[in-house]
């Protein structure tokens, strides 16, 4: 499928945003007295663009909704006096409606609105005619079209500087982040979009303040364009998501360790890049050929398996492959989860392979 989307800078009016764009405030706007102090101490640190939500979709009934209408004041007080931008989640029409009128500068779509194409046309259709930034956040699940799908709902709508939020997937195993980051999914967006800037979310990611810097600078690492980041006066009295909210002296210190890396490769460095990059394409062609090699066995096995009547999975075999695979990862200096995933996915070409062989003997009789 073609990934086209046609995109301006991700620009707020007198004000260029410079790679790592920051935008930092409390998970939920709670009072206005915890917005303004929260926003003057993020701007006396330099920070321009304040988040907060207004209206918060909660897992389960009875936790706090978010303050609703009555809190978009205090964020145009936050603008009026701090001079910073003010951006919030939108999930229907008529939070588009209320933001708007109370001079949002930036929305975003969250993950639970971005699973749900429906309530992404409704925002879109909302924002027909309007020139503002808009984000959109991955959606719950790691579903790369489903994400690309919502911006593309966004972008029809005429909304042309558009952004990705990057805030991890959820999985019912418990993990070290309380999403997922998968690397993958915004690396792959990056490669089809390349001109769709993406902003991580390290405080939805570790779900914890203590692992916003590390998923901070791995987010800079990989070259993307922003952070969003959960920022509390007070972060252990939030009425939400207490514990991955930071205090702004913290975002502070966060901010000044992070290490921004240029992302274009300079000419002195090219040559060595060069050198290590053919040594990466020749070890993977030996990779090619090993897995061709081995696919070849697979397939002589699996003719041996319909010569003798065999069933093609033997899963005691597979079991002990993976056991060994999993203990020769650590002699290898390999992470044995990466090694195991690797020959998961081996195994199911093999058998796979097999399937065909054993078909095309069957269709010769
Ligand atoms: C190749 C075989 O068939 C299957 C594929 C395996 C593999 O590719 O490593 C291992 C066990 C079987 O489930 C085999 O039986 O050895």
């Amino acid at each position: 499928m073609e990934n086209k989307l046609d995109l301006l800078p991700l620009e707020l009016p007198g004000y260029k945003l410079e790679r790592p764009m920051l935008i930092a405030g409390p998970c939920s706007a709670e009072t206005e007295e915890q917005v303004l102090t929260t926003a003057k101490q993020l701007a006396a640190q330099g920070v321009k663009i304040f988040r907060s939500g207004i209206w918060k979709p909660r897992t389960r009934p009875g936790a706090f909704e978010g303050v609703g209408t009555v809190g978009l004041p205090w964020l145009k007080k936050v603008k009026e006096e701090t001079g910073m931008f003010i951006s919030i989640e939108v999930a229907t029409a008529h939070h588009v409606y209320e933001a708007l009128k109370f001079g949002v500068d930036m929305l975003w779509v969250g993950a639970r609105t971005t699973a749900n194409p429906f309530a992404v046309q409704e925002v879109a259709d909302a924002l027909a005619g309007v020139d503002i930034p808009v984000l959109v956040k991955n959606p719950v699940n790691p579903d790369l079209e489903l994400w690309i799908g919502a911006m593309e709902r966004i972008n029809q709508a005429g909304i042309k500087r558009l952004g990705a939020i990057h805030r991890g997937f959820s999985t019912y195993d418990k993990t070290k982040y309380r999403n997922n980051p998968e690397w993958q999914i915004p690396i792959e967006l990056r490669r089809r979009i390349p001109n769709l800037p993406i902003i991580t979310d390290p405080s939805h990611i570790s779900g914890k303040s203590e692992m916003i810097a590390e998923v901070s600078q791995e987010a800079m690492d990989l070259n993307f364009d922003g952070l969003i980041i959960e920022s509390h006066m007070c972060p252990e009295k939030a009425w939400s998501d207490a514990s991955q909210q930071v205090t702004p002296d913290h975002l502070k210190l966060i901010m000044d360790d992070l290490v921004v890396r240029q992302s274009a490769i300079g000419e002195k460095p090219r040559v060595t890049l060069d050198e290590l990059r053919k040594k990466i394409d020749l070890l993977d062609q030996q990779l090619l050929e090993t897995l061709s090699s081995r696919m070849k066995i697979s397939e002589a096995i699996g003719k041996y398996k319909y010569d003798n009547n065999i069933t093609i999975l033997q899963t005691r075999r597979y079991d002990e492959i993976m056991n060994k695979r999993r203990n020769q990862a650590d002699e290898n200096k390999l992470n044995p989860e990466f090694v195991v995933k690797v020959f998961e996915h081996i195994h199911e070409e093999s058998i796979n392979r097999q399937n065909i062989v054993m078909n095309k003997e069957l269709a010769k009789k």
